[in-house]
């Protein structure tokens, strides 16, 4: 029989509403039709940028002028731009287990790239600290991919640590943090900046289309002179129909609609989802439950090394990642036990036993 996934590399479109989209493209057309036939802003529509820093306002407590938010397809080329324009000496630190493809983007760049363990409140800032870093990354409200939600004290040290040097900044990425299913998030790290030191990204990748990539960055003031300084010429990446588009889909209210309603959605399937899994597993499976995000985190008692367990997975047609993609420096420790990133985006309900039984032959036999 087919395939199915657990991959966390996915959303869940079954319930994207394409007609509200569509009416939101058909008035861009209309309405913007001057606009189409330009280049437009480098960093994007203004009406776009603006609808965007409204939202992030109320729902991140982002702090910012639509000035300050440049758009663009993808939130690695967002981050190639900001860093292209960096001294080649600067010093990155970055969470380990962590996002790999921008562990591989910043060295390919040929920074000096420290991955930094964690704790169990988040990115170890001890060790940020003796790394001699001058950029940080971080995933506070989400950590990807542990999922570990950074609480309010690590995050004043981080800002702490930001404060503590000139040239020294925090790229907070907020993927992910539409979803929450109990707590209700707590304010971005950027709502706590007082000394413009955070650089805040965000991406539409898994609450619009995945294909639509459309990603933004808020830069503090002196950076965005800098960046309109060094990139005198750039044009935007993304497509302007899609953006304007947007504008409507959010100020019509169609996103903040949508959010909701994928919110319950994802919350049904991950809640029977872990169920199945404490029930065929018992005491073999142990998951941390942090109500957040498309993914968590399963740690298994299991006998099979990291590379039977993926070979496994595809003879049994399960799409399935393993902690391992995510480790950066740490050498994945086999001390029996193997952990699994486990996504419930692209697997439907009806699907999860099938899903379970097919996971239990790959950790077990
Ligand atoms: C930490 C982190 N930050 C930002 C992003 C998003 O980047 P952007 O789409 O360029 O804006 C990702 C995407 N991570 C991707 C892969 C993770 C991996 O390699 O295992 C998963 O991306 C998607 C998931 C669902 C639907 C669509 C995309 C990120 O893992």
């Amino acid at each position: 029989e087919g395939w199915l996934s657990l991959s966390h590399m996915s959303a869940d479109i079954s319930l994207f509403p394409f007609k509200d989209w569509m009416k939101c493209e058909n008035r861009a057309i209309d309405e913007h039709r001057r606009e189409l036939a330009e280049l437009g802003h480098p960093q994007g529509p203004y009406l776009t940028r603006k609808a965007i820093s409204r939202m992030i306002a109320l729902t991140r407590g982002v702090v910012c002028e639509p000035e300050q938010i440049i758009i663009g397809a993808g939130t690695q080329l967002l981050v190639q731009q900001l860093m292209e324009m960096q001294n080649k000496k600067s010093i990155i630190a970055i969470e380990d287990p962590g996002y790999s493809r921008l562990y591989r983007l910043l060295n390919d760049m040929g920074f000096t790239v420290n991955p930094i363990e964690l704790d169990n409140k988040g990115i170890n800032i001890k060790k940020v600290e003796s790394s001699n870093a001058n950029f940080l990354f971080v995933t506070p409200s989400h950590q990807f991919p542990t999922g570990k939600i950074i609480p309010v004290t690590r995050r004043i040290e981080l800002l702490n640590w930001a404060a503590g040097a000139e040239n020294r900044y925090i790229i907070e990425d907020d993927y992910d943090s539409e979803f929450k299913y109990e707590t209700n998030s707590i304010p971005s790290l950027q709502s706590l900046d007082r000394n413009q030191r955070v650089i805040y990204t965000g991406t539409f990748s898994k609450t619009l289309l995945p294909g639509t990539r459309i990603s933004y960055m808020v830069l503090p003031p002196d950076l965005l002179r800098k960046y309109r300084k060094h990139y005198p010429d750039l044009m935007q990446y993304s497509n302007s129909l899609a953006l304007f588009a947007l504008h409507y889909f959010i100020e019509s209210g169609a996103y903040s609609r949508h959010i909701k309603r994928m919110n319950h959605h994802y919350e049904v399937k991950r809640n029977l989802l872990i169920e199945q899994l404490r029930k065929k597993f018992n005491d073999q499976v142990c998951i941390e439950n942090i109500p957040a995000g498309l993914h968590f985190i399963a740690q298994f008692k299991s006998v099979k090394t990291y590379d039977e367990i993926e070979a496994c997975a595809k003879e049994g047609r399960l799409e399935l990642y393993t902690m391992r993609r995510f480790m950066l420096k740490n050498k994945y420790k086999e001390n029996g036990r193997i952990e699994l990133v486990i996504g419930f985006a692209n697997i439907d309900e009806g699907e999860i036993m099938e899903a379970v039984e097919r996971l239990y032959w790959v950790i077990v036999f």
